[in-house]
């Protein structure tokens, strides 16, 4: 059997499933079985396996207090791979990693020496990411010697950006030695046609279109947030920037505030640093990013990372000043406002032109809620209406994609399952040169 293992380091959980590749159909790889480990940034982990291949299908889950970062969750669940599940570990052949930021990689890479300090590099540039996969690809060097390590990277989707939107307007000679500059993220995208790379695949076959004329707004809404509008199958713009920091709120993580912000947040003024400079690149750039990326979100404002624990203890009917005093509402109505703000500014990009507004991630799949509120919003858009007999129930709906708007002849308003590790273990199993 050829197997390939897929592996998607999100910023609060460990993703991985297992395939197996079908010579004849490469474009289908079967998969075998699928874990998850989620809440990683806020213990206990939770961790579930899933064996697809039997039937029934079994799967558990388990509370696992002793995970605590990306490495010891991989190193659990290669320990139960070996002890639930028959597969010979000589028989995987591949590991697909997701790595969020590839820098100027535009194609997926094997991972060598070279490849490895390039990412290592750009550590600093996906603070809770890059690391993390790293530790994972580390762990699959040392326990499957004989496989083939390959990174894909976020950021390819979004290569061909237009330059007056990924660059930021500053000096111009600093922004190029330093790589400064909008790269985006969450677009897990291989050779052409390059997600954002599985959703446009899979929502372009729902609507019937060739990828290459879809026009839609994806919000990919998780621990780590972006929304992204493609034209014609390409990204023209998101709203992470040089970091996957920027643009919405995520569970721990600021997303757009004004950049002066920081200085003012901790103890030192800006006056202060200016007398010396030291202390600003070497102490405080460090403790920025920290209290931006981890101390942040939705978590800072209501303690949890759960975004269903934050609806829930929401009034989520019209904001006033009283039911914003509850900080779940206040969370709930930051996170939709900074939505329709981006969902806003991308209709204009689109020219209006837009064939459906995606949800996808952990949030968006599930949230009835967010989507509730966004599709009341963006009604004078000319969507369909929520179909709320479907917005209530899309668990229980089987297939990729869900229509949850009323069929009325409007835009069309879908959630999509995203499965990065699909839309990796597909490209890898179609290309030819990591087969010879
Ligand atoms: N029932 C739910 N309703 C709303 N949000 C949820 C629900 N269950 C999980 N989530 C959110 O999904 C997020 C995880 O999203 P996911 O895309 O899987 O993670 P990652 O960003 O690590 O890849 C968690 O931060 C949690 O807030
Ligand atoms: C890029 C990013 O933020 O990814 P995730 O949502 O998986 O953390
Ligand atoms: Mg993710």
């Amino acid at each position: 059997m050829s197997l390939i293992l897929a592996v998607n380091a999100g910023s609060s959980s460990l993703k991985i499933s297992l395939f197996q590749r079908l010579p004849r159909e490469p474009k289908t790889p079967r998969l075998l079985l699928s874990s998850s480990i989620s809440s990683i940034s806020s213990p206990p982990a939770k961790f579930t396996f899933n064996h697809a291949s039997t039937t029934p299908c079994s799967a558990y889950s388990s509370s696992e207090p002793s995970i605590r970062d990306h490495e010891s969750a991989f190193a659990h669940f290669l320990s139960r791979l070996k002890e639930d599940a028959t597969i010979d570990h000589q028989e995987i052949q591949h590991t697909c990693h997701r790595v969020v930021h590839g820098g100027d990689y535009r194609d997926p890479v094997v991972i060598s020496e070279q490849s490895y300090h390039h990412i290592e590099k750009l550590r600093d540039l996906a603070p809770l990411h890059n690391g993390a996969a790293l530790s994972v690809i580390k762990t699959c060097l040392k326990t499957l010697p004989d496989a083939l390590s390959v990174a894909f990277f976020d950021t390819a989707f979004h290569k061909n950006l237009p330059r007056y939107v990924s660059t930021y307007a500053i000096d111009q000679k600093i922004a190029k030695d330093r790589g400064l500059r909008k790269y985006g993220f969450h677009g897990l995208s291989c050779k052409p046609p390059p997600l954002y790379a599985f959703i446009k695949r899979v929502v372009a076959k729902h609507l019937h279109k060739e990828e290459d004329a879809l026009n839609i707004i994806a919000l990919h809404l998780g621990s780590g947030a972006s929304a992204c509008a493609i034209r014609a199958g390409q990204s023209i713009d998101t709203s992470m920037g040089l970091t996957p920091l920027s643009g919405l709120p995520g569970a721990t993580r600021a997303g757009d505030i004004d950049a002066s912000l920081i200085f003012h947040y901790t103890s030192e003024s800006p006056s202060q640093l200016s007398h010396n400079p030291a202390i600003a690149n070497q102490v405080h750039m460090t403790k920025a990013e920290e209290i931006l990326n981890s101390q942040a979100g939705w978590k800072a404002l209501t303690g949890t990372t759960d975004f269903g624990e934050i609806t829930r203890k929401a009034q989520l009917s019209a904001p006033s000043s009283s039911t914003l005093d509850n900080p779940h509402t206040l969370a709930f109505q930051v996170v939709l406002d900074r939505v329709l703000h981006y969902v806003g500014a991308y209709h204009l990009a689109l020219r209006g032109k837009v064939d459906a507004l995606v949800f996808a991630g952990g949030v968006g799949e599930r949230s009835e809620e967010l989507r509730r509120a966004v599709g009341e919003a963006v009604n004078f858009f000319g969507y369909s209406a929520i179909d709320e007999r479907i917005n209530g129930v899309v668990d229980d709906i089987e297939g990729i994609v869900v229509d949850i708007g009323k069929y009325d002849g409007g835009k069309r308003m879908l959630v999509c399952r995203t499965d990065e590790q699909m839309e990796m273990a597909r490209e890898c199993s179609l290309a030819e040169e990591f087969w010879n």
